[in-house]
C-alpha cells in the first residue's frame, strides 16, 4: 500500500484522522476495516472517526466515518476540524462563509480565529422514549440533528456508569442505532453532558449531540428559538444557539495537532 498524507485534529478533544482525497483517487471505497484500522488508538493513528475531504462540484464534501467503520450523516465537531484543514491548506478564506456538503446536506461554516460556527440547520423535536444502562432507566428526549439522538436528564452525570457498552434504547425509534447524551443542569441556559455515541462509543464530546442536548434542554425550559445555551462536554466548553429562523449554530474550536504520513 502506498504511503498518503493524513492529519490529525479534535474539537473539543472529539478527534478524527482527516484525509485529503480531494480529487477521490487515493482512497477508492475506503472500506470500513480500513476506517476501523486507522482509528485504531493502539495498531492505528487513532480517532473518534475519519473525516475524508473531497472535492464536490465548485466546493468540498465531508465523507464521515465513525471508529467502528460505520457512515453517519454528520459530525458537528468533525466539520469544524474539516474546515480549519481547509482554512489551513489556503483552500478556503476564512473571512468568507465555508460551505460544505455532507451526507445531510450541505452546512455553512463561518470563522472568528480560533473559534469556528457550524450552522447545523432545522432540529427536529421528536417524541420520548426510554433508555438504560445497568441499574437506571429514564425517559429520553428525541432529536434528530440529521442523525439521531437521544437526550436523558439525569441527577449526575455518574448515574450513566462507564459507558462500555450502548445504553439500552428503543430499536423500533431508532431502527438505524443512536447517539445517547446525559444531561445534568449547570445554571441558567448551562448545561453538562456524557455521551454514547453511536460508532464510536463514550468520546469527549459530541457536535451534534450538544445541539440535541441544547434543544432538549430548551424544550423542556419552556424555551425555543432566540436562545442560546453553553453546554460543558469532558473535552471543553461548546455554544449553541438555537436561532429566531430555527436553525442551530454550534460554535468550539477546531485544532489541526498533527500531519505525516501511513500506509494503513
Ligand atoms: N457518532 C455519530 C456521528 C458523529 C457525531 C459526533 N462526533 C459529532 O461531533 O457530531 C453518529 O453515528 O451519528
Amino acid at each position: 500500500m502506498a504511503e498518503y498524507e493524513f492529519l490529525k485534529g479534535h474539537g473539543t478533544e472529539n478527534d478524527f484522522v482527516l484525509l485529503p482525497d480531494l480529487d477521490g483517487t487515493i482512497h477508492g471505497d475506503l472500506s470500513p476495516e480500513r476506517v476501523r484500522a486507522l482509528c485504531d488508538r493502539r495498531a492505528g493513528i487513532g480517532g473518534d472517526g475519519v473525516l475524508r475531504v473531497l472535492r464536490r462540484g465548485d466546493g468540498w464534501f465531508m465523507d464521515y466515518r465513525n471508529s467502528d467503520g460505520s457512515l453517519s450523516e454528520m459530525c458537528g465537531n468533525g466539520i469544524r476540524v474539516f474546515a480549519r484543514y481547509l482554512v489551513d491548506a489556503g483552500l478556503a478564506d476564512p473571512a468568507q462563509p465555508i460551505p460544505v456538503d455532507t451526507r445531510d446536506g450541505r452546512k455553512v461554516l463561518t470563522v472568528d480565529g480560533d473559534l469556528i460556527t457550524a450552522d447545523m440547520g432545522t432540529p427536529r423535536v421528536l417524541g420520548e422514549s426510554k433508555v438504560a444502562v445497568p441499574g437506571h432507566t429514564w425517559p429520553a428526549r428525541h432529536v434528530d440533528m440529521g442523525n439521531p439522538h437521544a437526550v436523558a436528564f439525569v441527577d449526575s452525570l455518574d448515574d450513566a456508569g462507564p459507558l462500555l457498552d450502548p445504553p439500552e434504547h428503543d430499536a423500533a425509534t431508532y431502527p438505524d442505532g443512536v447517539n445517547v447524551e446525559f444531561v445534568v443542569r449547570r445554571g441558567e441556559r448551562h448545561v453538562a453532558m456524557r455521551v454514547h455515541e453511536r460508532g464510536s462509543g463514550e468520546t469527549r464530546s459530541c457536535g451534534t449531540g450538544a445541539c440535541a442536548v441544547m434543544v432538549a434542554a430548551a424544550v423542556a425550559d419552556g424555551l425555543g428559538p432566540g436562545s442560546a445555551y453553553r453546554v460543558d462536554v469532558p473535552g471543553g466548553t461548546l455554544t449553541v444557539t438555537w436561532t429566531d429562523d430555527d436553525r442551530v449554530l454550534l460554535t468550539g474550536p477546531a485544532v489541526i495537532v498533527a500531519r505525516g504520513t501511513t500506509s494503513l
